[in-house]
């Protein structure tokens, strides 16, 4: 035995050698020929004659838009009055939308809107664009570095709550069509824009409502656009480029309500826990354990391989080979919150509620929790991780509102309408790479997913990661120069929708 103890060692050491030879070979062989998923932009840029430019009447109107204080607090508790000034200044701002004979405007659940433009060829399925003219409350005011229902411009942004969450797109797609109609151009394809008064409370009496009108007309609807994911600057590791990202699936949701009932009484004869330690402590541990890292099984492996080719050397090395790295771009992806969002359900504690006096022992105590469903996860997995990790009966889960994740749209060369998107997008940014993901937050395409099979989540501006707390958050701000592509991105879409989707676009056939 002991005489063989070399020989073994020997063998053992060779075995390890060669293991990783072939593992390093694969690895490098599979970098170099990594398939590219990027086609180059369309000859046909946008052109002088189609330029819709943020002059100043436009910029006007955008900043009014803001001023309208449209905020929704709860599901069914919003703000009425500003609704149905909003919807009276949208009517009077595009007159010509507002006069077409090919358009029908209906108001829907008191205050969306749902505008159909007439195509002259009516064997072409509609498509529709779709916003909402909603917004979060704001929060920190004296923070804000204008006032956030103000519209003002400073220093090339305009400031406000709703600049990019979203009446930029309700903005931006409603100057495209104006800019279209007094053009005297009839799309050929039917266009709907549909826009909910609730969106950020769950759209149930908005958009729940324009899906239901629109089912009962029996529309089946060729592609959706609604807002989503950016174009991202200096988001994604490993990425140099400009990437726009087109999320072509939703993650699910799941609002719980955590509650514990406990003795109250005299502050001065406490037991040794309280309804809120007890509370606490849950949330702790929600907290210290994070749902698990899926990254690497769901559409966001995808999102790798179509930049794969395109980023710096480490990380071109990892996301050509994530059937070794994935555990390391899984790591790498938890470390900030944007990236993290890819890789898990995440768990965010949204509110915090307990006691009523100082010297009261409050018998109750109140927390909501707010997950975003992982699209390889389900509501009911989430749920059961969420009692294992509390691991204690006074802590009830009840369950507020939920979503399974979205289905998956087609994307790639196969799908023609996701061309169209991308090329749409290449217009506007010649430069950028353009990658299918999925949305880490939630939009009202939830209301429509038996409309259409293709639906699609994107907001066709620029976002650097500093601007991403701004999203909900204070100082939210959009720069004219983001306007103006939002603007004419919509304009160059409705340009497109025109062009036959199976056919060649812009002399490319041979890349659809
Ligand atoms: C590897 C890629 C990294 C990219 C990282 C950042 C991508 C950030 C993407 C999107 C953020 C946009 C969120 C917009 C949310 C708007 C919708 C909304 O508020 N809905 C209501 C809700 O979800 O509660
Ligand atoms: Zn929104
Ligand atoms: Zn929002």
């Amino acid at each position: 035995m002991w005489a063989n103890l070399p020989r073994i060692l020997t063998l053992v050491v060779r075995g390890f050698v060669l293991t990783l030879a072939v593992l390093t070979a694969v690895v490098v062989i599979r970098t170099v020929t990594f398939p590219s998923y990027q086609t180059s932009p369309p000859e046909c840029k946008t052109t002088d004659p189609d330029f819709i430019p943020a002059d100043e009447e436009r910029l006007a109107r955008f900043t009014s838009a803001i001023q309208f204080q449209t905020v929704s607090y709860e599901r069914g508790v919003g703000t009425p009055q500003e609704l149905a000034k909003f919807v009276r200044f949208i009517q009077k701002s595009f007159p010509t939308v507002h006069s077409s004979p090919m358009v029908r405007r209906d108001v829907v659940g008191n205050y969306s809107l749902l505008y159909r433009v007439e195509g002259s060829d009516a064997s072409l399925q509609p498509y529709m664009l779709a916003s909402h003219l909603d917004v979060v409350p704001i929060t920190e005011e004296a923070n804000w570095e204008a006032p956030p229902f103000s519209g003002q411009l400073k220093d090339g942004y305009i400031y406000g709550r709703g600049t990019i969450d979203a009446k930029h797109s309700l903005m931006g797609s409603l100057e495209a069509l104006e800019f279209l109609l007094s053009r005297r151009h009839q799309p050929k394809r039917t266009l709907y824009l549909a826009f909910g008064h609730d969106e950020e409370t769950g759209g149930h009496f908005g958009a729940k409502v324009i899906g239901d009108v629109l089912t009962q007309r029996g529309e089946k609807i060729a592609f959706i656009l609604d807002e989503g994911s950016p174009v991202g600057d200096g988001l994604a590791p490993g990425v140099s480029k400009l990437l726009a990202l087109v999320s072509v699936a939703e993650k699910g949701f799941l609002q719980l309500r955590l509650e514990v009932n406990e003795e109250g009484g005299h502050a001065s004869m406490p037991r040794s826990e309280s309804a809120i330690g007890i509370l606490s402590k849950a949330i702790s541990k929600l907290e210290d354990n994070p749902h698990p890292n899926m990254f690497g099984t769901g559409p966001e492996a995808r999102m790798m391989e179509y930049v794969a080719t395109e980023m710096t050397l480490p990380y071109r090395i990892l996301a050509s080979n994530l059937w070794l790295f994935s555990p390391l771009v899984a790591w790498v992806y938890s470390r900030k919150p944007q990236t993290n969002a890819f890789a898990r359900t995440t768990t965010a504690l949204t509110r915090f509620n307990a006691g009523v006096k100082d010297n009261v022992i409050s018998p109750e105590a109140v927390a909501v929790i707010d997950h975003r469903i992982h699209p390889m996860s389900s509501v009911e997995e989430v749920m059961e991780f969420d009692r294992k990790v509390i691991n204690d009966p006074r802590v009830k889960l009840n369950v507020i509102n939920n979503r399974p994740p979205s289905p998956t749209s087609p994307y790639g060369k196969d799908s023609p309408t996701y061309m169209m998107l991308q090329e749409t997008i290449q217009q506007i940014y010649p430069d950028a790479l353009v990658t299918p993901t999925f949305m880490v937050a939630n939009t009202d395409t939830r209301h429509y997913l038996n409309l259409s099979s293709a639906i699609y989540r994107f907001n066709p501006y620029v976002m650097t990661p500093s601007d991403l707390p701004r999203f909900h958050g204070v100082n939210e701000r959009i720069s004219v120069q983001n306007y103006e592509r939002v603007m004419n991105f919509y304009y160059h879409l409705i340009v497109n929708m025109d062009k036959p989707l199976e056919l060649k676009r812009h002399g490319h056939e041979d890349e659809l």
